[in-house]
């Protein structure tokens, strides 16, 4: 059963439903390949609202990293409707509405995490200072200011990948799009910044959707899981989050997580046909 996100309640605190940031409609994507077309995304039907911390999961090839690129507008869909606040996914990025984290931080050795973070201010044509205020602010609120002179290769891998959201955010895009950003690290430094992106999320209000495979971190960061198939690619379930949006890592250990935790592992267990 395919329910949106835009049918189930998704309130601002004072209580009045907020708007839609990502409507997605009908849409499917086929890539061409030498071996045959390649259905990556089949009649995808999705809404996300301001403020919603949206997560992708399901197994390998579902098309997870290519629905956020189409959203990020680096893929087009083959068929189907997407608006980004009310724009084509061209527009939205031209309006530098997203700030975009990869899996690995790729971050440019010769710059310091400093001029990493200002680099798409640059592009964006931020004077020096505005660039320089906007840096602070936000490898602050990651952690870094101490760091802001180092080169990435002299910071572990957690710190590199905190240096790379400090950067998707410094423009202050309204939407934040992750793909796997935690996946290649250890599970204490993920831990950490799980904890850390949920406190990022409550302080600046940002909308994140945001791709994993990890169930655990799926129900602990979002306010709907996204459950996705393959062949073709497509969702088989939305659910939205019962939990609380104060969310201590020992939540992990309550009835609560761990009901919501089996569910979404049914639901992928349901869709995952090995062939
Ligand atoms: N540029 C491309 N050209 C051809 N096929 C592609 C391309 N990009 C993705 N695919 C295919 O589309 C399908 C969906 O891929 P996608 O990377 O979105 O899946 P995913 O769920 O993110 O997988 P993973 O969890 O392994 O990252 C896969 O079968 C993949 O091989």
């Amino acid at each position: 059963m395919q329910q949106a996100v835009d049918n189930v309640v998704s309130l601002k605190p004072d209580g009045e439903r907020s708007r839609k940031l990502i409507d997605i409609k009908d849409l499917s994507l086929t890539f061409d390949t030498n071996d045959g077309p390649v259905h990556a995304l089949s009649h995808i039907d999705l809404s996300i609202r301001k403020g919603d911390f949206v997560s992708f999961i399901g197994p390998s090839g579902c098309g997870k990293t290519t629905l956020l690129r189409v959203i990020a507008d680096l893929e087009q869909q083959t068929s189907g409707k997407i608006s980004v606040e009310g724009t084509t996914p061209h527009e939205a990025r031209l309006n530098r509405l997203y700030g975009y984290v990869f899996q690995a931080p790729a971050l440019y050795p010769w710059r310091t995490i400093e001029g990493n973070c200002a680099l798409p201010m640059e592009i964006f044509g931020y004077g020096k200072d505005k660039q320089e205020v906007q840096a602070d602010k936000y490898l602050n609120l990651v952690g870094l200011d101490k760091f802001r002179k180092k080169f990435p290769w002299q910071l572990s891998g957690g710190m590199q990948q905190r240096a790379s959201i400090a950067r998707a955010l410094c423009f202050e895009p309204e939407l934040l799009l992750m793909d796997e950003p935690f996946g290649a690290l250890d599970e204490i430094t993920r831990d950490h910044l799980n904890l850390e992106l949920l406190k990022i999320w409550e302080q600046t209000g940002k909308t994140v959707v945001f791709v994993t495979h990890s169930i655990a971190e799926a129900v602990f960061l979002s306010t709907h899981i996204v459950v996705m198939s393959p062949r073709p690619g497509r969702i088989t379930r939305i659910i939205q989050s019962n939990l609380p949006r104060e969310r201590p890592l020992d939540i992990r250990d309550t009835p609560a997580f761990m009901e919501l935790a089996q569910e979404v592992r049914e639901c992928l267990a349901t869709d995952h046909h090995i062939d």
